[in-house]
């Protein structure tokens, strides 16, 4: 087994837990993302693994090896933190050999991975220059190329775009995937930004409050979300949700959602069969919710809506809406206290002429539904693969 990361982790600090029970383990060569919102443990895990901070109970592997006791230095791990701190007294060309002579490697060897990796990172007209002398988005590529220059075991990013401006993220995290692919070294890679991590993961895994909630493809995150929180969590827009009652009439299961049934076209599906008469919370992603005059589906049902906030991307308008749900509202559950129905999310032409207060009215298709349990958030079922 030539596995890295974690094993069955758990990290206290000051009193708290900060991973609980946590396992992380990439093959070589593969990029896992490690997403989660503010102080969900994603640094923690990363300085972990590096050697930086201890575990209390756990074992952390690399290439099959446990290191748990292992100094940090002693662990071959390469790490680019946001904002990592650059020699300020060396320029950017030894900055980024300043690794491979720690480990006594050959100048010729030094020299021509440094102006390769620069030469891939657009760094090369910058070799002379000091740290004081490059601008915030300079530093972070010079920050980057210096782990990437490495032959490490374990490549550790730690939000590595964050100084770099909207162009130079996506041009970067290429050359990150491209340069991880041909180390063939597992990579963990920090972010914040679900959009990033379902672009160049290998797999996904979503931190909330020191557990992982569910790990997979992208993909698997996408379609499958176990829960609301990896549902709302993955996906821009948001996934629309959709208070909503299982309801079975003549062999024939629906939504009742306020004075409207979205049909399923099918008796109650297994997973659903404890749950007709209840409230169920129907997630429906914006690519499933039509403008009613664009909607030639004749599976999709009509609700009418007002729009709360339009979006102008250029390639469409992103259309927020708030789909009402008298007088049959279930309400309550995890959507509770706010005004009756849900919110959805759908795409408008660009030209459409669309805003804040219009009265619309939207498709959906019940059967495009992911549905969830209202109490516990858990999944119940998802929507067949389009594939
Ligand atoms: N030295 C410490 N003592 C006690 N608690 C700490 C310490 N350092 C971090 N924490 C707590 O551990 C939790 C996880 O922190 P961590 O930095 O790993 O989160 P994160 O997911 O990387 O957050 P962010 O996205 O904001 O960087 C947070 O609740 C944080 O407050």
């Amino acid at each position: 087994m030539t596995d890295t990361g974690v094993d069955g982790v758990t990290v206290v600090r000051g009193g708290a837990t900060v991973l609980r029970d946590v396992t992380l383990l990439a093959a070589d060569g593969e990029l896992i993302v490690v997403l989660g919102s503010s102080g969900s443990g994603k640094t923690t895990l990363l300085r972990v693994v590096a050697g930086l901070d201890g575990v209390s109970s756990g074992e952390v592997l690399i290439r099959g090896r446990r290191v748990t006791r292992l100094p940090s230095g002693e662990r071959h791990v390469a790490m680019v933190f946001q904002s990592s701190a650059l020699l300020p007294f060396l320029d950017v060309a030894h900055n980024l050999g300043w690794s491979l002579r720690v480990q006594h490697r050959p100048e010729a060897e030094v020299q021509e991975r440094v102006s390769g990796r620069a030469r891939q990172l657009r760094l090369s007209r910058l070799l002379g220059r000091r740290p004081g002398q490059l601008s915030g988005g300079e530093r972070g590529l010079v920050g980057i190329g210096r782990a990437l220059v490495q032959v490490p075991d374990v490549l550790l990013l730690d939000e590595p775009l964050g100084d770099l401006d909207a162009v130079q993220r996506v041009e970067v995290r290429r050359q990150i995937v491209e340069v991880a692919r041909s180390l063939g070294v597992p990579t963990f890679y920090v972010t914040h930004d679900p959009a990033e991590g379902l672009a160049i993961a290998d797999r996904v895994a979503l931190l909330h409050e020191g557990r992982i909630v569910q790990v997979g493809r992208p993909r698997e995150l996408y379609e499958r979300p176990v829960d609301l929180f990896v549902a709302e969590f993955i996906g821009a827009p948001q996934i629309g949700l959709l208070p909503a009652r299982l309801v079975s009439a003549g062999g024939q299961a629906g939504f009742r959602v306020g004075a409207r049934t979205l049909p399923l076209w099918q008796a109650v599906p297994p997973p659903l069969l404890g749950h007709v008469g209840r409230e169920v919370v129907l997630g429906l992603r914006a690519e499933d919710v039509h403008p009613a005059e664009a909607g030639r589906d004749p599976d999709a049902v009509a609700l009418d809506a007002v729009v709360s906030h339009v979006e102008y991307t250029g390639r469409q308008n992103v259309v927020a809406v708030q789909v009402e749900a008298a007088p049959d509202d279930p309400g309550g559950g995890l959507l509770g206290g706010g005004p009756s129905g849900g919110t959805l999310h759908s795409f408008f032409p660009p030209r459409a002429v669309i805003r804040s207060g219009d009265a619309v009215r939207i498709t959906v298709d019940a059967t495009r539904a992911h549905v969830f349990d209202p109490a516990t958030g858990r999944a119940l079922l998802h929507p067949p693969d389009r594939s």
